[in-house]
């Protein structure tokens, strides 16, 4: 199988490893034509991530040659340029395509998700892959289980047979918009459980970050058509456990930062790759506006990072709401 990776950052480059491994014909593209250089003179992705890229992986900058041939083309960029890269998909991508899209986010203008984005732009069938995948471990071969979810169940077994292998495994869930929306939301979360670390707050306040993360993102998602279950899965408490707890998450390490003291322009420099939770807190934020859903994680999240909220103040305000039912709805 021929497949096209768009976005060779920490993530398209594990999965290039992978299905690499898996006998399939690699090809990586990167509008970076430096990047580009490098990994062919070094076979190290140095910036992304510390791992040999292996010789038969094809490395490219040119997107109209590289769309030749393929019959599936993975997205993993970030969530912000999902839509850009879709347009320039228009009119070269055959129609046949099967696109897998790794981005996990909400587009902040339209509050859509990434296949309603891409299925403006595009008429292909769309199969998103989500759930707790760090990069770093996928390509070390660690034991992984993802989720897979499309309008088109028959494409979701189709990508199961040609992804699957004896250390990645893909269930199918067909609630495309709760598998979206929690691998998305959990950022939110996981840039609070980081902010939590770095003010020096321990196990007991992670947890409770967690679980009342995962009421509220269950909430909005409800609210926005999903099934209250996938919150349970891979795409929800799976990839909320491991974004809240993993050194390898972008979005903890941003958190700590700015719970150390640093602002949201220092850490995302830091950390030097996409931190999905910012643009997601403001998405979610806007949404749980429109739709009058109660997000009191989320909202405090909006005031740290685009209000310069000091991060105890937000702590003092969340533990501090008025008494609640735990299940209450509110
Ligand atoms: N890294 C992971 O472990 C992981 C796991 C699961 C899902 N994801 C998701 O995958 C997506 C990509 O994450 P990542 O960690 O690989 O990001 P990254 O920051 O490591 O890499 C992003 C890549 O996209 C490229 N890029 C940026 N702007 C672009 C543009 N306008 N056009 C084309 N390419 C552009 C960058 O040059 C870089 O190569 C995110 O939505 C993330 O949440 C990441
Ligand atoms: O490293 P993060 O925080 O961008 O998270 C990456 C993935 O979403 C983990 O499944």
């Amino acid at each position: 199988m021929e497949i096209l990776i768009l976005g060779a950052g920490s993530w398209g480059t594990a999965m290039a490893i992978h299905l690499n491994d898996l006998g399939h014909k690699i090809t990586l593209w990167t509008r970076d034509i430096e990047q580009r250089n490098y990994i062919l003179k070094t076979r190290y992705n140095k910036k992304y991530l510390d791992v040999l890229i292996p010789y038969n992986i094809v490395i490219t900058t040119d997107i109209k040659e590289a769309v030749k041939n393929n019959s599936i083309i993975i997205f993993a960029v970030p969530s912000d340029v999902v839509r850009n890269v879709a347009v320039d998909l228009k009119g070269i991508i055959d129609k046949k395509t099967i696109i897998v899209n790794l981005a996990k986010g909400i587009e902040t203008t339209s509050l859509k998700r990434m296949s309603e984005v891409i299925n403006e732009i595009l008429d292909n069938t769309i199969v998103v892959l989500s759930g707790p995948s760090h990069a770093e471990e996928v390509c070390r071969h660690i034991p992984t289980a993802c989720v897979l979810s499309s309008k088109n169940i028959n494409a979701c077994e189709y990508i199961q047979d040609i992804f699957m292998n004896e250390n990645f495994r893909l269930y199918i869930n067909k609630d495309i918009i709760g598998v979206e929306l929690g691998g998305a939301l959990k950022n939110i979360i996981a840039l609070g459980a980081g902010i939590s670390d770095g003010l020096g707050f321990g196990d007991n306040t992670k947890a409770a970050l967690m679980t009342r993360g995962l009421a509220e993102i269950s909430r909005l998602g409800v609210a926005l058509g999903a099934d209250p279950l996938t919150f349970l899965g891979l795409s929800g408490m799976g990839d909320l456990i491991v974004t809240c707890t993993s050194m390898y998450s972008r979005n903890r390490r941003a958190g700590i930062k700015i719970g150390q003291g640093k602002s949201l322009k220092e850490a995302l420099k830091e950390i030097g790759m996409v931190v999905e939770g910012v643009k997601t807190t403001e998405s979610a934020y806007k949404l749980s506006q429109i739709h009058n859903i109660t997000m009191p994680i989320t909202k405090e999240m909006y005031s740290i990072l685009f209000e310069g909220k000091n991060p105890h103040d937000a702590v003092y305000n969340l533990m501090t709401r008025s008494k609640k039912h735990e299940m209450e709805y509110i």
